[in-house]
């Protein structure tokens, strides 16, 4: 976690976290684990972007040190209050009670609320500068991206947004923090994606708004505090992000994600068959197995995609539990206005499709063809499941 210099007095300190098994306690980073990544400027004045979690707060401030005296640091710029950014507030103010602190009005308020600190604190307004010497601060409010107090800090000689969980993602970047590092992006990518779905994409329209206020602000670099720093192709990442936003109120890509999950194995014996079927289609297709997939990594398929095929059992007169958590996180995230389409086994009486029902009207998700069958599925049914898998993917196609 060596410091880097994107220019000649802006430095990079990320923290490699590669210890925690889950971020926020839901989503498994174990594998890509995540960087923290705080932000040096020296100037005539010394202001610090951001911080890290408490975890990590020793061997952030020795790196900090090898890079400024603590003591002489004027500015603590708060971008965003999530304890992964301000977790090592109390232990920076030990080393440096004199920076005064700057964030948004509700920043102030929420500095009180979870670290009892009211002192050497100043709110800043949307669009106030504060001159640094050579470089100069433009603050951004970005209510909702992702907390309420949520601002971006832009650097106007450098052209550098600084804009904390916006355009970030899940993965260590081991190669070099930079875009123009890898030729192949697909996995920062892919993360980052992961990332958009698992923690911001309930707040799609606060980042549609975010991205009107940066249209126009030219760009050069920018500098996330989670995963890559884009410098090579700044635009890439943010039509990308602005692209994912516009999936939550209109149609998503035209591609089907196939979602399964069975007790016994009845289900998925039709699951071959409708997968054939959707694959004959020539639709895009991702398919997960719910009882073994984590929804973290279910989320992507469900936000990009406009197909959504659902097969799971009857269970207790409703669907089967694990198929009912992935969509009541799909409820939490946001992901809204699908075609779907049910195919299950049951014993006696079903009753998945009630739970469906009443699930879809919640996310305005349109329940088309079901295909449900008792016990493990006949012969004619397997042949039904073909059809109805290239139904369903012909008419997303
Ligand atoms: C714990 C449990 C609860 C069930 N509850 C119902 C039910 O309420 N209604 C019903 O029609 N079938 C019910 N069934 C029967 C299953 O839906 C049926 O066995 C089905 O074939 C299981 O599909 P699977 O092999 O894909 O898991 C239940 C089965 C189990 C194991």
């Amino acid at each position: 976690m060596k410091p880097n210099q994107l220019s000649e007095n802006i430095f990079c300190l990320p923290v490699h976290d590669r210890s925690t098994r889950l971020f926020e306690g839901l989503w498994p980073i174990e594998k890509e684990g995540i960087t923290y990544n705080s932000y040096l400027i020296r100037d005539e004045k010394t202001v610090l972007i951001d911080l890290c979690k408490e975890l990590f707060q020793e061997d952030y401030l020795k790196e900090l040190r090898t890079l400024v005296d603590p003591a002489r640091i004027d500015y603590l710029v708060i971008n965003h209050m999530e304890p992964d950014h301000s977790g090592a507030l109390h232990a920076f103010r030990q080393a440096a009670p004199q920076a005064l602190i700057l964030g948004s009005a509700k920043t102030v308020k929420m500095l009180d609320d979870f670290f009892g600190i009211t002192a050497n604190i100043r709110s800043v307004s949307d669009g106030e500068e504060l001159d640094l010497g050579s470089h100069k601060l433009r603050f951004i409010s970005a209510p909702m991206v992702h907390w309420p107090e949520t601002m971006f800090t832009y650097e106007v000689s450098t052209q550098t947004l600084f804009p904390c969980d916006a355009f970030g993602g899940y993965g260590i970047p081991e190669n070099g923090i930079y875009d123009g590092d890898y030729s192949d992006l697909s996995y920062f990518e892919t993360e980052a994606l992961r990332y958009y779905t698992n923690i911001v994409a309930a707040f799609s329209k606060p980042v549609l708004n975010a991205g009107d206020k940066l249209s126009g602000l030219p760009l050069r670099t920018i500098a996330p505090s989670h995963g890559l720093v884009w410098n090579k192709d700044p635009q890439r990442i943010v039509e990308l992000y602005l692209k994912w936003s516009s999936y939550g109120k209109e149609p998503a890509e035209k591609g089907v994600t196939l979602l399964h999950g069975s007790m016994y194995g009845n289900t998925d014996k039709m699951v071959a068959e409708v997968r054939r079927g959707l694959e004959a289609s020539g639709v895009p297709l991702t398919v997960h197995d719910v009882t073994t997939t984590p929804v973290s990594y279910i989320l992507p398929a469900l936000w990009i995609n406009q197909g959504v095929v659902i097969g799971a059992p009857t269970y207790e007169g409703t669907l089967f539990p694990t198929m009912q958590m992935v969509l009541h996180m799909a409820e939490i995230k946001r992901v809204f206005n699908k075609q779907a389409a049910y195919f299950g086994s049951y014993g006696w009486g079903g009753g998945a499709t009630r739970f469906l029902n009443a699930q879809f009207e919640k996310m305005n998700w349109k329940l088309g063809e079901v295909l449900d069958f008792v016990g493990q599925p006949t012969e004619d049914d397997l042949k039904a499941g073909f059809a109805f898998g290239k139904r369903f993917g012909e008419s997303i196609r």
